[in-house]
């Protein structure tokens, strides 16, 4: 009986104990247990949960990642040296977010929102958690306006619209990220943000990038997200996350992004780091069974929002590396089959000087024509038919063949075509410049130019076409050119291609 009494006694003063506990928190102390590069392991924040933000005694933070019964595996998100094995951290009980708002506009910042580029505070409105759900399939809209890229070729055969997600993938020094940055200063004046996220690079690149980016005056639409190559790898896999979370903010505003993430190779390859040393069981080329989920679920947030939700996009352009062109490796084909289409750059283009290196065979968008304004529809089926006999033919031309005449004047359209497809980096064309050339180019009027002269005459009909008010018209609203416009402009194209032609 006796016993009976103490056991319950003893059992009421542990409970007023533990609710006392409570109280004063006690749960939200741990220690640092070990640490690895990048990663922390905590022994006591017995209640943490995950994508909780934890601070360390020098002011790091990191976020819950891994949550063992016993221990929390902690990514680190700043300066670590100074962090070690037996000091205390404290829960936040905040989770992982990013502060947003119109002041991030022009500004350089990590994926902690704090700015990189020396120029004072940022002023925030709000705060958006770094992971947000993606908008429901019933809040959507279709993909259906173009967001131009002033590059030719993918602006011809693969169009981007606004909302949808187009892979950038090709080996080393092929031109991914100029395709991007390209794509970035060709918003000039179209009220699209941009968002950049450098994902794992060097600072020597990033700093290229900001330099081009300010010259050129993109930066008053453009807002830089960088995790650097020497940044924890923790940086690097919350940056995408992160640079999405704000595109989001613009978005809910009823406003048109576009998001590059350059590149997800390094966002994979830093998960994989952080999975290998939480000790979770890697896969097929060692990346962790989530792998497939980490970038399906970021880019699931790109979308066209419907009119009732004010109408705004977020075009997402990621870029991964492939390496000896092998596009079925497992990143390559896991984002492929996330993407809504490729743009495959390649590096036998690329050396035959035909810059940029699309690959036209290998590019695709599954979004298909209905992203492209229909002056420009009109002109690409008949574009991308001519390219594809001429690729074809070109195979049997260089084995001596005599040719007859039809062939050889499909051989002479493609040269045509493709030497058009050529650009320099950094100067996007306006749309109705390609539209006014590709019409005048499937008409044959550049069939009897010399390939040295096509230069020059693209120049003489872009300028036509910028000043036919006609075509303007059309094109701005977005209709098909009519036989009467398209055969007035023709012959004043004509007439100004006289002299070229031999
Ligand atoms: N349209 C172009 N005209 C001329 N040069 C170009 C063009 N596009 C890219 N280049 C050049 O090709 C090189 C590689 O370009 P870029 O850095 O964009 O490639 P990348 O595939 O992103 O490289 P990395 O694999 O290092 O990320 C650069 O020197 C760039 O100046």
């Amino acid at each position: 009986m006796l016993k009976e009494q103490l056991n319950r006694f003893d059992q009421i003063v542990k409970d007023a104990l533990a609710e006392d506990l409570n109280k004063m928190d006690v749960e939200e102390m741990g220690q640092v247990v070990s640490l690895d590069r990048g990663i922390a392991i905590v022994d006591g924040l017995k209640k943490v949960k995950y994508q909780e933000l934890i601070q360390f005694s020098n002011g790091t933070k990191g976020m819950a990642f891994n949550l063992d019964p016993d221990q929390v595996g902690v990514l680190l998100l700043g300066e670590y040296n100074q962090i070690h094995a037996g000091e205390v951290v404290k829960r936040t009980y905040e989770v992982a977010d990013i502060p947003v708002g119109r002041g991030f506009i022009g500004r350089v910042i990590n994926p902690l929102g704090e700015p990189m580029d020396g120029k004072g505070m940022i002023k925030s409105t709000d705060r958006f958690s770094i992971e947000r759900e993606a908008p429901p399939i019933l809040d959507r809209a279709p993909v259906i306006e173009p967001l131009q890229t002033g590059i030719k070729v993918i602006d011809a055969i693969v169009p981007i619209g606004k909302g949808q997600r187009e892979l950038i993938l090709g080996d080393r020094q092929t031109g991914k990220t100029a395709i991007a940055i390209d794509t970035i200063l060709n918003q000039q004046n179209k009220n699209v943000i941009c968002i950049y996220c450098a994902i794992g690079q060097q600072i020597s690149s990033i700093s290229k990038t900001i330099d081009v980016l300010e010259k050129s005056g993109a930066m008053e639409h453009t807002i830089l997200v960088i995790a650097q190559a020497d940044d924890p790898p923790g940086l690097s896999y919350v940056a995408p996350y992160a640079a999405t979370a704000l595109g989001e903010f613009f978005m809910d505003k009823g406003e048109d992004v576009l998001i590059i993430y350059d590149d997800l190779t390094k966002h994979a390859r830093s998960y994989r780091e952080l999975s290998l040393l939480l000790e979770r069981p890697p896969g097929r080329e060692a990346y962790p069974g989530d792998i497939f989920y980490i970038h399906s679920r970021l880019l699931e947030r790109s979308t066209h929002l419907k009119e009732e939700l004010g109408g705004g996009s977020l075009t997402a352009l990621p870029i991964i590396e492939t390496q000896a062109e092998n596009i079925s490796a497992y990143i390559p084909t896991n984002l492929i089959s996330i993407t809504d289409g490729q743009i495959f750059v390649s590096p036998k283009i690329f050396n035959k000087g035909n810059i940029p290196a699309v690959s036209i065979g290998a590019s695709v968008s599954r979004v298909g024509g209905k992203t492209q304004l229909a002056a420009y529809r009109s002109i690409t089926s008949a574009l991308k038919l001519t390219y594809s006999q001429f690729e074809e033919m070109e195979i049997f031309a260089s084995f001596g063949t005599k040719l007859d005449d039809e062939t050889k004047q499909i051989l002479n359209r493609g040269e045509r075509i493709r030497k058009i497809f050529n650009q320099p980096q950094f100067e996007p064309v306006n749309v109705i410049k390609q539209i006014g050339v590709f019409l005048a180019l499937t008409e044959g009027l550049f069939d009897n130019i010399p390939l040295d002269d096509l230069e020059k005459a693209e120049k003489l009909v872009g300028e036509i076409a910028l000043e036919d008010t006609g075509l303007n018209e059309i094109i701005y609203e977005n209709q098909q050119i009519d036989e009467t416009t398209k055969s007035d402009y023709l012959e004043r194209i004509r007439s100004v291609l006289k002299e070229l032609v031999v």
